[in-house]
């Protein structure tokens, strides 16, 4: 899809498939485009090209869309004087939900307690809790979620990260997004990142920590400098006399290759981007506010 508002392309022919039964973040900095996506997967704006199917359909065209999907987009967007309860019957009684469905998911977010109390006075996490409890109030095949652990604590986040793995392993499809790759490493597999409305990495955790290289420290640089190189193998002198840096290669066949000589190794150390790292190296061009310093 591509979205335009007047001059300004803020979504860039931006293509992806969240699959059912993981759980797939959406990440990128401030005004990448995140929350725009997700109005466009549930019709509140139109692309300007492009299209957007959920299960197989434009989602406009569904005759009970919150079985189809539920979603969070606004977590205050409620009426402060109405009580939780009202809250998700006013919901429910637009897709002829039960009254008891209701009951059950305020039993599921752990806001039974707070059933009566008006939601004007929910801290945060409740809000949230509360605007989760109404994307699963149609049980539906596909969960999205914009920001939903924006401000929790980390009782919350790790309460959302049980609750979002369970509804996929369950064969759902769940989509979140956040601009804090911290937090969504903890709780998604696949991960779809995006920058200035473009997409800059259709990946999996696994994949984005994947070693970077190998730091050798060793008695003999140039020995073993002959023995690991080959295909796909650089071998960089850091400047330091007995010190390499070895990418394209793991630190167990460089180890067992000095075994093969002899050659004593000091220091056998794979260097890993950290996650944080690796979403700041594919963001950095595609922020858009940037502090002077
Ligand atoms: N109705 C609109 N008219 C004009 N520009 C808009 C409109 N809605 C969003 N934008 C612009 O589109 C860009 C993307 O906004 P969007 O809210 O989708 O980003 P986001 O990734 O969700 O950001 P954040 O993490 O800050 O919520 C921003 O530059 C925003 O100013």
């Amino acid at each position: 899809m591509t979205k335009r508002y007047g001059a300004k392309t803020v979504v860039d022919q931006l293509s992806f498939t969240a699959k059912p039964g993981q759980v797939t973040g959406f990440l990128g900095p401030n005004g990448a485009g995140k929350s725009t996506t997700m109005r466009m997967i549930v019709g509140l704006d139109a692309p300007t090209s492009g299209d957007v199917l959920v299960n197989g359909k434009p989602y406009v065209s569904s005759k009970a869309p919150l079985h189809e999907i539920g979603v969070l987009l606004e977590a205050r967007a409620m009426h402060p004087g109405r009580t939780a309860v009202s809250h998700l019957l006013a919901i429910a009684r637009t897709n002829g939900i039960s009254r008891s469905r209701v009951d059950e998911v305020l039993g599921l977010v752990g806001l039974s307690a707070a059933a009566h109390k008006r939601v004007g006075a929910f801290s945060l996490g409740m809000g949230q809790r509360l605007g989760i409890a109404a994307a699963l109030l149609g049980d539906p095949a596909v969960v999205m979620l914009d920001e939903p652990v924006n401000g929790l604590d980390p009782d919350g986040v790790l309460w959302v990260r049980n609750l979002l793995t369970g509804l996929a392993a369950e064969g759902r499809t769940v989509m979140l997004s956040s601009h804090l790759m911290s937090e969504v490493s903890l709780i998604a597999d696949h991960l779809v990142i995006i920058g200035q409305g473009r997409l800059l990495a259709d990946t999996t955790v696994a994949d984005l920590m994947t070693a970077e290289g190998v730091r050798v420290v060793t008695a003999a640089p140039d020995e073993l400098r002959g023995l690991i190189a080959g295909p796909g193998v650089t071998v960089t002198s850091t400047g330091s006399a007995e010190e390499l840096f070895v990418a394209g290669t793991t630190a167990r066949k460089i180890g067992l290759a000095a075994a093969s000589r002899g050659i004593p190794l000091f220091e056998l150390t794979p260097q890993n981007a950290s996650l944080e790292e690796a979403f700041m190296e594919l963001t950095h061009n595609a922020v858009e506010y940037e502090a002077t310093r």
